[in-house]
């Protein structure tokens, strides 16, 4: 196969019970989308025969043992069980989680044994894939762990990018977690991944406030002047183009994010909300500076709709969209930034 042009795209299955089989499913029903790419699902093709037949998607599956049966322009599926598994759309329930963290360690392991390029990841439900092996709140934290590189949640739609000092933190932990090291370290990821992920050569990033109205001079909380602002001091002193902290409150409703390739915010909600309201079902979640490339779409489970036919699989198509033009992107950094003189040579 060749690899240059056929992108291998892993893809784990998430919760069963959730939408995940159905966004799926209903992105590789297009078939102009295996013209680029080479998608293996992790999952039986025993279960995604119930889901296709059950949403009455008209697809093919080229059911695999090993990677290296994988088949281009096929929708392969990696049998990682081969039992029946019970699906009950919409319910919660342990079983369906340790399928999915099944799927998600097999799929991980692909990924760091090259055997596919990038991985994208359909919703788990995080209560249900806890157990005595897994402990992790999500796919960031657990990848985080796997790979190698810092990580950081960062959420993207076209040129809109939020990035994450802390992801999932119980808020009463919230300002503990944000220290002088923690902030230099996502600020100097999302940096990174701005210029060898998506191409921008002199990144400019805001940074958001901890405290409402950055805390106002020590009258609502100290962590902006005692921590943040310190800290972003340095970073603009060596030369980055920081700015902030912003208040966090008006920030996306005077536009201002327009004006930076991206903004980091201080905790999950504070990140999350306007990028979410902003672009909700087009949104990726990308989980930057890791060794290898993992994206999902912005939305979760939806267990109330789930079997209904009614997920609306754009962000999925997304995912694997964005996946793919990083691992493109990526390498073409590679190339620069390796031998600038050779990049440049043409044949005469
Ligand atoms: N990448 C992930 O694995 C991921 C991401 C977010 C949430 N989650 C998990 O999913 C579970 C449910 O989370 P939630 O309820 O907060 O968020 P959710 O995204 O599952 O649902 C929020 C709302 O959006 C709707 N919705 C979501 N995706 C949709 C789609 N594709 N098409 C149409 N409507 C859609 C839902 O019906 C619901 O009304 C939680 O366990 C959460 O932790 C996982
Ligand atoms: N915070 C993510 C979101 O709301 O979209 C979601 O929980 C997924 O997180 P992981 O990618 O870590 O599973």
């Amino acid at each position: 196969m060749n690899k240059e042009e056929n992108i291998i795209v892993g893809i784990s299955i998430g919760d069963l019970n959730g939408i995940g089989g159905e966004i799926i499913l209903k992105t590789f029903a297009d078939s102009r989308v295996l013209d680029f790419c080479t998608p293996v699902i992790f999952a039986s093709v025993k279960t995604m025969t119930f889901l296709k037949n059950h949403f009455n998607i008209n697809v093919n599956l080229n059911g695999i043992k090993h990677t290296d049966q994988i088949l281009h322009k096929k929708i392969n599926v990696l049998n990682v069980w081969n039992e029946p598994v019970k699906i009950e759309f919409g319910k919660e329930d342990l079983k369906i989680g340790a399928y999915a963290i099944k799927s998600l360690e097999k799929a991980t392991q692909a990924l760091k044994n090259d055997k596919i390029d990038v991985l994208v990841t359909a919703p788990i439900n995080k209560h249900n894939i806890q157990s005595d092996t897994f402990k992790f709140p999500g796919h960031t934290n657990y990848l985080a762990q796997e790979l190698e590189g810092n990580s950081l949640m960062l959420m993207i739609a076209n040129d809109l990018r939020v990035g994450l000092i802390t992801d999932h933190v119980p808020v009463k932990d919230i300002a503990t977690h944000i220290t002088p090291e923690l902030i230099v370290e996502k600020i100097e990821t999302v940096y990174n991944s701005l210029k060898r992920d998506f191409r921008v050569n002199k990144p400019k990033i805001a940074v958001l406030g901890i405290n409402p109205h950055n805390g106002d001079n020590g009258v609502i909380g100290s962590e902006d002047d005692d921590i943040l602002r310190p800290t972003l001091k340095a970073i603009k002193d060596s030369g980055k183009l920081v700015f902030g902290p912003y208040a966090a409150d008006s920030f996306f409703g005077s536009n201002n994010y327009t004006n930076f390739d991206a903004i980091i915010a201080s905790y999950h909600d504070q990140g999350l909300i306007p990028f979410k309201t902003l672009s909700f079902g087009k949104g990726v979640n990308y989980t930057a500076g890791l060794n290898k490339i993992r994206t999902s779409p912005d939305h979760g489970t939806a267990f109330e709709i789930a079997g209904k036919n009614e997920a609306d699989n754009s962000s999925f198509k997304e995912a694997v969209y964005k996946a793919i033009e990083i691992f493109k992107n990526r390498k073409e950094y590679k190339a620069i930034t390796q031998n600038p003189l050779k990049f440049n040579q043409k044949k005469i």
